[in-house]
């Protein structure tokens, strides 16, 4: 994960005169290591924005972040330009799962600009689709030039930069964890061709929505909070993009070198990079077809980086899934692709000789792969336990894979988990050869099973720092 970095002292949110004024950031980015936030400012209370323990207190501690965005990471929205995959997928009930219990308005804790915003989400909350619609509106009307950077159907997913943008607003106390969301969203714009000056054109647009729809309770002090909120998010987002230019282009093409189909809807995909691809075993990348353009899904590496440079995904089509299933049924050698940067912090720590409790669910097992193959070569020989679940024999894909591996390696033991009659039985497993004293846990697959495996580790005692997994909300918006 990315340490945080802060590029000014309060990013504008203390009332001075901030990153720029009235979402007129600066565009020179502050080096990393920066000035960084004082505690006891507006950080007070700050809590981590991973998934929370269902019924956990907002105050207590939260499960750290564990993808490169962290908290509100890649796998959760882009903020300031397009809508993608980066951005929170709509559904309400996932969002909720993915961003923790906020402190209410009230909240002693929460800052005087923390509490005017999450007035506002509260009064926008029953109208939201017409905010959405209206700030799309707004922007494509005001800034037809930015209408190129969004999908040609912004019917699925239009909602997500706003989504991300409020979402970033509210959390506007979780500075360092904001701040290591942004960075990575930052990054991640870069690919659709955001440049710095587009910013003030959202962040107009978006008090233009809040102010029509929150009219009831808006004065100058709510404006004055949203603008200060905006002008930290996008400065933070236009420094970390402009740090990144200095070292990695804003995408690269992939050429598509295999497609092996596993099972009817399953396929292994590989491809070449046009350059080399830096990432770590356990991350992710976005991931644009040429037959959607602009509409990028997340799929994890399956392999740790390989000496010849290739990526390999695992995808599974499903119904409406237009990037997957143009994946599994219509990429074939020779196509190209366009991949995001890498993101997420589901990786293995290799300072410690922890064991590894791996769980992948279905095609989330990709990761879990590839986090064996890094153990393997980095020649540890720690305790690695896979559980590797699906709904049927037949869908074990990777089975044959994973049990070479094993005859290899006496450190790793496979367990293979296949429901029956409909039970998920995954999480018992875990919890069947716990408690894991000595163990980090890695989860991957689909949302429920984040969920519930969270529960039972936490539940049989793991402490959070020890449990790691991609954002559930990412998860969701990768399965389309
Ligand atoms: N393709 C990739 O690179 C990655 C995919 N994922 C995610 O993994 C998921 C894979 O989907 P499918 O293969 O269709 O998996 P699936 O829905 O068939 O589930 C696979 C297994 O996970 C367990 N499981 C599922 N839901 C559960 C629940 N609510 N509680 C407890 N256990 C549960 C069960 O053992 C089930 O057999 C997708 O959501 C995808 O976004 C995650 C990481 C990487």
């Amino acid at each position: 994960m990315d340490a945080p970095t802060t590029t000014s002292a309060d990013h504008g949110t203390s009332g001075g005169d901030g990153a720029g004024g009235w979402f007129t950031p600066r565009k020179k980015p502050t080096p990393a290591g920066g000035e960084q936030e004082t505690e006891g400012s507006r950080l007070a209370g700050l809590r981590p924005l991973g998934r929370p323990a269902e019924g956990e207190p907002a105050s207590g501690g939260g499960i750290p972040a564990t993808s490169g965005s962290a908290g509100i990471q890649e796998r959760i929205p882009d903020g300031g330009a397009p809508a993608s995959a980066e951005a929170p997928p709509p559904q309400a009930t996932v969002q909720q799962e993915r961003v923790p219990p906020q402190r209410s308005a009230s909240s002693p804790q929460a800052s005087p600009d923390a509490v005017l915003i999450r007035q506002t989400m509260e009064e926008i909350s029953p109208v939201a689709d017409k905010v959405t619609s209206y700030f799309y509106a707004l922007l494509f009307v005001r800034h037809p030039e930015l209408r190129p950077l969004f999908p040609p159907a912004m019917d699925t997913q239009r909602d997500r930069l706003l989504k991300a943008l409020l979402i970033a607003a509210e959390h506007i106390d979780n500075a360092p964890v904001l701040e290591d969301y942004l960075q990575n969203l930052g990054r991640g714009h870069r690919k659709y061709g955001t440049r710095p000056e587009h910013y003030p054109a959202v962040g107009e647009c978006l008090i233009g929505a809040l102010s029509r729809f929150a009219s009831a309770i808006w004065d100058e002090r709510t404006e004055a909070a949203w603008v200060r909120a905006y002008t930290t998010i996008s400065q933070v987002m236009i420094d970390s993009a402009a740090e990144d230019e200095l070292r990695s282009p804003p995408w690269w093409m992939a050429e598509v070198v295999s497609h092996d189909l596993r099972t009817p809807d399953i396929a292994v995909i590989t491809v070449r990079p046009d350059q080399p691809y830096p990432f770590l075993a356990g991350q992710y990348t976005s991931l644009e077809t040429p037959w959607w353009p602009r509409i990028w899904r997340h799929y994890s590496f399956a392999s740790a980086p390989r000496s010849d440079g290739l990526l390999s995904f695992h995808v599974k089509a499903i119904p409406a899934g237009w990037v997957s299933t143009a994946l599994v049924h219509r990429a074939r050698p020779g196509d190209v692709l366009r991949l995001g940067p890498p993101a997420g912090s589901m990786t293995v720590d290799h300072t410690t000789d922890s064991g590894l409790l791996c769980v992948g669910g279905g095609t989330g097992i990709a990761p879990i792969k590839a986090l064996v193959e890094d153990v393997a070569e980095h020649g540890e020989r720690r305790s690695v336990e896979v559980f590797y679940g699906a709904r049927a024999d037949h869908d074990l894909y990777d089975i044959d894979t994973l049990l070479r591996m094993k005859q290899s390696h006496s450190w790793l033991e496979i367990r293979t988990v296949v429901d029956r009659q409909g039970l998920l039985q995954l999480p018992d497993a875990m919890r069947e050869f716990g408690p894991w004293n000595e163990y980090d846990a890695y989860l991957s697959g689909p949302p429920g099973l984040i969920r519930s495996g969270v529960d039972t580790l936490r539940g049989i005692g793991m402490p959070w720092n020890r449990i790691r997994h991609d954002s559930v909300e990412e998860l969701v918006a990768a399965a389309d």
